[in-house]
């Protein structure tokens, strides 16, 4: 039996739409709904949680779509899945949700061994652990911890505020609130608070209207493909990736505390850069005393074939921060250098630090995966259906543009003509039973769950095939 079969002996075996549209009628009149009470213009359709198993979707309307975006790339172990069924249940979830500790002040006898769990999976080389809400918060936290580090390495890790400083910081004046900076790369996503929407460059409505923090921005490597094909070329476009960011090191006119980097930018178009441009740039950070945060959020707990994608890189040394969120469910960061910890109490702190609730949860999630292999499992059903996809893309080369993906388990992507055929393509999809994200202007992005296996696949390939082949 395989891993999907144990875990969900009644998964459908096939998608199923019952409506003229999607969304159908009955999710139309609960969007409507909804709308008096929230916003619901992004609501694509109206889910039925209850009915939803495994990799399949089941919206209000009783369409079953195999789901191949996975709620932005956040579930893990497939929809209802009992194994967190049963963690859900136990008396220390419960606990954890209904007594929610305000963990810096009361934490509970067990957060060590929470803790301890969720940092079994760390990346190498990490060693500690600090814990946030979201994906966004996460990053915003790791800008903190840089900032403080950066500071606390020029005035003396044990040594205490001026005067000057702790007056200039009330007005948000220098000393107290110096001028530093975090450098990050265009198409990147890092989120949409005020900081992390600063280093976010993937697209204008994520932060219109936001004043931002004037930070640099580099330039990520834009590969030509196949990759087989551009070696020389694909060498080059690392190589004056780096110069700009040592130029930008050379030349900005404040100091650069930190760069935030994801292993491939996701949300601004699953754009992958080389292991030895991932080195140039730590050696880079490592060269002006600057942290590299490495922004796991999506890339993480085993979508791309390792269990954080940069581990494929073997950066040496470790990168001194890695932000989770999303399939982890918990957010937060790990780090491995002790005095990333702030010098004094309460300057990283909030009411919950964290939700010991989704902490459980991340470490029963990275259990599972161990305990089913399914990093592997997904890394090889993902060169399955890269090969299949390939076939694909020779067949449709107009509507398969630059495939990426490979070896990068079902970390997969294509870009078509144009922003307006991808979101035809995409609804179009919907329509024959799958649902599946897009990214940049004109691409899509594949991000199933980790049940993700072969026979899924199969279903896949023939509803892209079909949607295809009647342009
Ligand atoms: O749009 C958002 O804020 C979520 C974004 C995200 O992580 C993504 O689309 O990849
Ligand atoms: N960044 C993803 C937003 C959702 C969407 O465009 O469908």
């Amino acid at each position: 039996m395989t891993v999907s079969e144990q875990y969900f002996p009644q998964e459908p075996t096939a998608p199923k739409v019952v409506t003229s549209t999607i969304p159908g009628p009955e999710s139309q009149r609960k969007i409507k709904e909804l709308g008096q009470v929230f916003d619901e213009r992004h609501a694509y359709f109206v889910a039925d949680y209850t009915k939803s198993t495994g990799n399949y979707i089941v919206d209000v309307d009783g369409n079953v779509l195999l789901d191949v975006y996975a709620q932005i790339a956040s579930i893990p172990l497939g929809y209802n899945n009992p194994a967190l069924r049963e963690v859900a249940k136990s008396d220390r979830m419960i606990r954890a949700i209904i007594d929610r500790p305000a963990q810096g002040n009361f934490p509970g006898a067990d957060l060590a061994e929470i803790a301890g769990d969720v940092l079994k999976a760390a990346p190498k080389g990490q060693k500690f652990l600090w814990s946030g809400l979201c994906g966004a918060d996460a990053n915003e936290l790791a800008f903190k911890a840089a900032f403080m580090y950066y500071q606390s390495q020029k005035r003396g890790y044990n040594a205490e505020f001026s005067k000057d400083e702790q007056t200039s910081v009330m007005a948000n004046e220098a000393p107290g609130a110096p001028e530093l900076a975090i450098l990050s790369f265009e198409n990147a996503f890092h989120g949409r608070l005020f900081a992390s929407a600063s280093v976010t460059r993937s697209k204008p409505i994520h932060k219109l209207d936001l004043p931002a923090f004037k930070w640099p921005k580099a330039q990520f490597p834009a590969y030509q493909y196949p990759l087989g094909d551009h070696e020389d070329a694909n060498k080059k476009e690392d190589a004056r990736c780096l110069a700009i960011v040592e130029d930008i090191f050379q030349n900005w006119h404040a100091p650069i505390a930190g760069v935030i980097i994801e292993p491939i930018q996701s949300e601004g178009g699953d754009n992958h850069a080389s292991a030895s441009f991932f080195q140039g740039l730590r050696d880079i950070t490592l060269k002006y005393k600057s942290l590299l945060i490495i922004d796991e959020v999506q890339t993480g707990v085993g979508a791309t074939g390792a269990f954080w994608g940069h581990e494929k890189f073997n950066l040496s040394p470790a990168a001194d921060i890695v932000t989770f969120s999303k399939k982890f469910q918990s957010a937060g960061y790990f780090y491995n250098n002790p005095q990333i910890t702030p010098n004094q109490p309460y300057r990283q702190f909030n009411t919950w630090c964290g939700d010991p609730a989704r902490m459980i949860l991340a470490g029963a999630i990275a259990k599972e995966i161990v305990k089913n292999d399914l990093v592997r499992k997904t890394s090889d059903v993902g060169d399955y259906l890269y090969a299949e996809l390939a076939k694909l893309a020779a067949k449709y080369p107009k509507d398969m543009q630059n495939l990426r993906g490979e070896k990068c388990a079902t970390f997969i992507a294509w870009t078509l003509e144009s922003g307006a055929k991808r979101n035809q393509f995409l609804a179009d999809m919907k329509m024959a039973g799958v649902n599946i994200g897009g990214c940049a202007e004109a691409s899509v992005r594949l991000r199933p769950t980790l049940t993700f296996e072969e026979k899924h696949a199969d279903i896949l390939v023939k509803a892209i095939d079909a949607v295809l082949s009647k342009k």
